[in-house]
């Protein structure tokens, strides 16, 4: 095992060893995340001491990454790896993965915290990464959680747990930042010549690399935003410091799954001026990378080449939405449709309110082109049924100008509508189950996540309507 990152100058991280946690029990495992190691289930099991943080692997580098950033729109100084460790990477099939304990104890970037992690947030941060990786969205991915009955405080009293996690970076927007508002354009050159150097190979032939760079992480970014807005995911916390240079989702905390659609839903309970509110992701990627801009400016030297490279955020987020909000109703992008898409979409939103989001556009590819013997699973989710009707008779005319039969495109819009997200009530189900030390949960539904788009009968019940108790479920920035 080697670490990459380590081969930056000593500024940019401390060495230190993860704090050891008693009585180590395993919580869960990925399958798909072992196997891109080369690893079974049994494996990782077998090295439970590693998953913990209790044996580090031979030829790793432990360390801790110092970053800075904006939080809620503040610049916040100084913050880093608190409670994450990085102890190496391993070389995949698709590059190399850099691996991470999460909650291994504290560093000299813990501020005012323990540099623990509850076992609550642990298994949603795990079971999200790979849920969003089964749904096709970049995202860093878990390898395994571990817990441990070392008690942690947070508002009431609660467990610690280590998630092991994998992306092939984990450098942020706010690692920049950190050199820029420090002033320090040398190692601000070390860090942007590492991410092109390693993840951006092809950049190095650009006249301007660094602007080259900032257009293709700003244009990641807008991609990945319009994923977001397309499954109705929402992050919940887009601090600078939680924004991926490789555009991938990082920091599962109070996330959380549209349900009922609202446009203004606060998934985070902490944020109460909802910033980052469903409706304001896209606003506030832009705003974001505008941050990244910033720091970037010293190196790539022109204002107006930093403007243009930011410039690209728009119009990729809105092709990348357009294109996917197409497939999501089944429409090719024709320029002949234009406008006729543009309304439809709009109204379908603004009928779509108080509607779940996820079974809306799975049940949708259950509507004919030719009449509304296909409606009925879509149109009880309304209750303003004459409303829907309206707007299905318009979807329906719309289909008619497509190439596909119903079968065919029932197919298509079934790989990109999913019938199962990661519900917080089935987060929470799993998570109080595993509090008394039954895992089982846990396993059974990382496998349903795991299938996204299939149909899965004897799982259907996993695909229903949240229960009236999870309109009482609150997620906040405590993990
Ligand atoms: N319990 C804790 N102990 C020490 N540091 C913490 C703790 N919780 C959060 N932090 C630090 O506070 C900052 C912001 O926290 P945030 O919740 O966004 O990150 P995180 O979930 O800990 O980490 P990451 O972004 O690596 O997933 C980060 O620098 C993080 O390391």
């Amino acid at each position: 095992m080697d670490n990459s990152f380590a081969s930056l100058p000593p500024a940019f991280y401390t060495r230190l060893m993860p704090t050891p946690l008693p009585s180590p029990y395993l919580v869960g495992v990925s399958a798909p995340a072992a196997q891109l190691l080369g690893l079974t289930p049994a494996d990782v099991a077998a090295s439970l001491d590693v998953v913990i943080g209790n044996t580090v692997p031979e030829r790793a580098l432990p360390l801790a990454a110092v970053y800075s950033g904006h939080q809620f729109g503040v610049w916040a100084g100084q913050l880093g790896d608190g409670r994450a460790i990085l102890f190496g990477d391993v070389a995949t099939e698709q590059g190399p993965m850099e691996l991470q304990w999460k909650g291994a104890g504290m560093t000299p970037y813990s501020r005012m915290g323990d540099g623990r992690a509850v076992l609550r947030s642990s298994i949603r941060e795990f079971l999200c990464s790979e849920a969003m990786h089964a749904l096709g969205i970049p995202t860093s991915r878990a390898l395994a959680v571990a817990g441990s009955d070392q008690g942690v405080m947070r508002e009431t009293a609660e467990t610690s747990a280590v998630v092991v996690r994998m992306a092939p970076s984990f450098v942020r927007f706010g690692s920049f930042e950190h050199w820029y508002y420090r002033q320090k354009n040398a190692e601000l050159k070390v860090l942007a010549d590492y991410v092109i150097e390693r993840f951006y190979p092809a950049l190095r032939e650009e006249a301007n690399p660094y602007r080259a760079l900032l257009e293709e992480v700003t244009r990641r970014t807008a991609h990945l935003i319009a994923h977001w807005q397309a499954v109705g995911f929402m992050h919940g916390v887009m601090n600078t410091d939680n924004m991926s240079i490789l555009g991938l989702t990082l920091d599962y905390g109070p996330y959380g799954f549209m349900e009922a659609f609202d446009a203004n839903h606060i998934c985070n309970h902490t944020d109460q001026q909802g910033r980052y509110s469903y409706a304001n992701q896209p606003q506030v990627g832009h705003w974001n990378c505008y941050a990244l801009a910033q720091a970037l400016l010293p190196l790539i030297g022109e204002v107006d080449e930093t403007q243009a490279a930011l410039d690209v955020y728009q119009p990729e987020f809105a092709a990348k939405l357009d294109e996917l909000l197409h497939a999501k109703l089944g429409l090719s992008v024709l320029d002949q449709h234009f406008d006729t898409d543009r309304a439809l979409l709009d109204d379908m939103f603004a009928m779509l309110e108080g509607v779940d989001f996820t079974l809306f556009f799975r049940r949708l590819s259950g509507v004919r082109a030719a009449d509304a013997s296909g409606d009925e699973p879509l149109r009880d989710l309304f209750i303003d049924r004459a409303a829907f009707d309206a707007w299905a008779e318009r979807y329906r005319a719309r289909l008619r100008a497509e190439q596909s039969d119903d079968q065919a495109r029932t197919l298509a819009m079934n790989q990109v509508n999913p019938k199962y997200v990661l519900r917080n009530y089935l987060a929470q189900v799993a998570i109080e189950k595993a509090q008394n030390k039954d895992f089982s949960e846990v396993e059974r539904l990382l496998a349903v996540l795991q299938r996204p788009y299939d149909e899965q009968p004897e799982h259907e019940h996993y695909a229903a309507l949240p229960p009236d108790w999870a309109s009482h479920l609150e997620v906040s920035c405590s993990s």
